[in-house]
């Protein structure tokens, strides 16, 4: 017994092809390869090289590129969903079906212990008959999970769900706070649009939750316990979890350019904004969240990428912004090193979309916390950071789904004001949080209990 559960596993990795999943799968690789177990990790070809870098155990990770089709409707070089817009990652996931046969083969020749994947649904017919585990593994949080993505909502199979329908939490979901207001479930339309060739996206989650032998999850219980029962009870088998699973500290020191700046500034003054690896902003959003932040009167850096329609984040300026902010706000239109900044003294404040992976790192730095979240599974993680947790404070937006100059100043300043009594509540509950999130073993402890789950779910016949 002591010796099968001291053994290795070889694991397969297949993560959906985007940047905000193939990382948290590496991730997790990392922590896994840090115990002795390989990982065979298959990839885009061009995806390789943007996450070389965060692979720290090449003696045990390996990298295997995969073949990304050609689809007609892609522009030709596609190979993950930083690649193209939003709408069209119906074709890619199209695209990503194609590999089956590559993946077919390689498992063939491999036979791993497990295979753990997202999106790939028809994985579990793949290795069923070769003898291996499947798990599949959810990088958004359980609250995004739990309230469409479960047998519940497939009631009305044949017909799609409405946004009515959408509107209500399916029978039995736990949270009365962590849910959609008014006109937010037209984010969740999206899941009954097609996601690949003749599969919904409703469709091919279920089917991948459904057909596999357990369902992992990147949350912790003290903070989605609820959730992930309920996840756990629709599907009727175990949800193992991981923790948040973040990176140890990196070795690597943050940009001299960077450090010069924020170490202009006093300890906890400075507001940090970025939004994540997906979603790029209208130009007319960009330009009200810049004059946002020039309301404050606090020094603040942008990291966001040139808004739709522009080359440059500078050709996007509001009129004269540049030499009114001039020596206290800097916009950067590429990407930066989130967490080295979120733990530089001088940062104060993160104004973050609440995706999966920026949730977790507020939640572990020690700045104010302010979201304007874009998407559906960002609505709802938002809702569980400024609602259940009241760990921090989410942007007011019109019932457009516009937010203003003036709510986004409004909501910097409930936290950043020394005398804001919301502000001193959410620094006192985050602080709360944070010691749980940061003690000792928290995050490898969580690992090695997943792994003890990975026996269990081996020794089952
Ligand atoms: O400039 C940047 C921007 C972002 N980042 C990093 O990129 C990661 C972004 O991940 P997030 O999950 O927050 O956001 P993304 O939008 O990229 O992910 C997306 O896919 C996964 C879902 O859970 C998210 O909700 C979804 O938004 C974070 O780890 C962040 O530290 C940088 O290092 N630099
Ligand atoms: O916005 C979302 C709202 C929600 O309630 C659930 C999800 O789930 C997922 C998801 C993705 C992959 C899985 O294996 C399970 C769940 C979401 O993922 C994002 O969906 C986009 C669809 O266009 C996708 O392209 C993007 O890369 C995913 O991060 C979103 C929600």
């Amino acid at each position: 017994m002591l010796e099968e559960t001291n053994s290795k596993f070889h694991i397969a990795m297949f993560p959906w092809f985007a940047v905000g999943h193939m990382t948290p799968f590496l991730h997790l690789s990392n922590e896994l390869a840090k115990r002795g177990h390989k990982i065979s990790f298959f990839l885009p070809r061009k995806a390789v090289i943007l996450l070389e870098n965060l692979n720290l155990h090449p003696n045990l990770i390996t990298f295997h590129p995969v073949t990304v089709p050609s689809v007609a409707s892609l522009p030709p070089g596609t190979e993950t969903a930083s690649d193209i817009p939003i709408s069209d990652n119906t074709f890619l996931a199209a695209a990503m079906d194609l590999t089956r046969p590559q993946l077919e083969v390689s498992l063939q020749a491999m036979r791993p212990d497990f295979v753990f994947y997202d999106n790939a649904h028809w994985i579990p017919q793949v290795a069923r008959p070769l003898g291996i585990r499947t798990v599949c593994y959810n990088v958004v949080s359980a609250a995004a999970i739990a309230i469409v993505l479960v047998p519940a909502r497939k009631a009305t199979l044949g017909k799609p769900l409405t946004e009515e329908e959408l509107r209500r939490p399916p029978e039995g979901y736990p949270s009365k706070r962590v849910v959609l207001r008014g006109s937010e479930a037209r984010s969740l339309i999206f899941v009954t649009l097609p996601f690949g060739d003749s599969i919904t996206f409703l469709g091919r989650t279920t089917t991948a939750m459904g057909e596999c032998d357990a369902i992992a999850m990147r949350t912790c219980q003290e903070i989605e316990g609820d959730l992930c029962a309920y996840v756990s009870s629709q599907y009727g088998k175990p949800v193992f979890l991981t923790g948040p699973v973040l990176p140890e500290p990196a070795m690597k020191t943050l940009d001299e350019k960077w450090a010069e700046w924020l170490g202009r500034f006093k300890p906890g003054s400075v507001v940090f904004c970025a939004f994540g690896s997906q979603h790029v902003l209208e130009k007319g959003h960009f330009q009200e969240l810049l004059l946002g932040f020039e309301s404050t009167g606090l020094p603040f850096l942008v990291a966001l990428r040139p808004p739709i329609g522009t080359n440059s984040v500078e050709e996007a300026f509001p009129e004269g912004f540049e030499e009114r902010v001039k020596g206290r706000g800097v916009v950067h239109g590429g990407w930066v090193q989130q967490p080295l900044i979120l733990s530089h003294p001088s940062v104060g404040c993160f104004v973050n979309h609440c995706g999966f992976g920026s949730m977790w790192e507020s939640l572990m730095c020690d700045c104010q916390i302010v979201m304007v979240p874009h998407l559906g599974d960002q609505i709802l993680n938002t809702r569980l950071l400024a609602e259940e947790l009241k760990v921090g404070v989410e942007v007011e937006r019109e019932e457009s789904g516009r937010f203003s100059k003036e709510s986004l100043c409004r909501a910097i300043k409930s936290v950043m004001d020394e005398e804001s009594e919301v502000g001193r509540l959410v620094k006192k509950n985050h602080a709360k949080w944070r010691e749980v999130l940061v003690s000792p073993n928290f995050i490898s402890g969580y690992i090695d209990r997943f792994i003890q789950n990975l026996h269990g779910l081996q020794m089952k016949t």
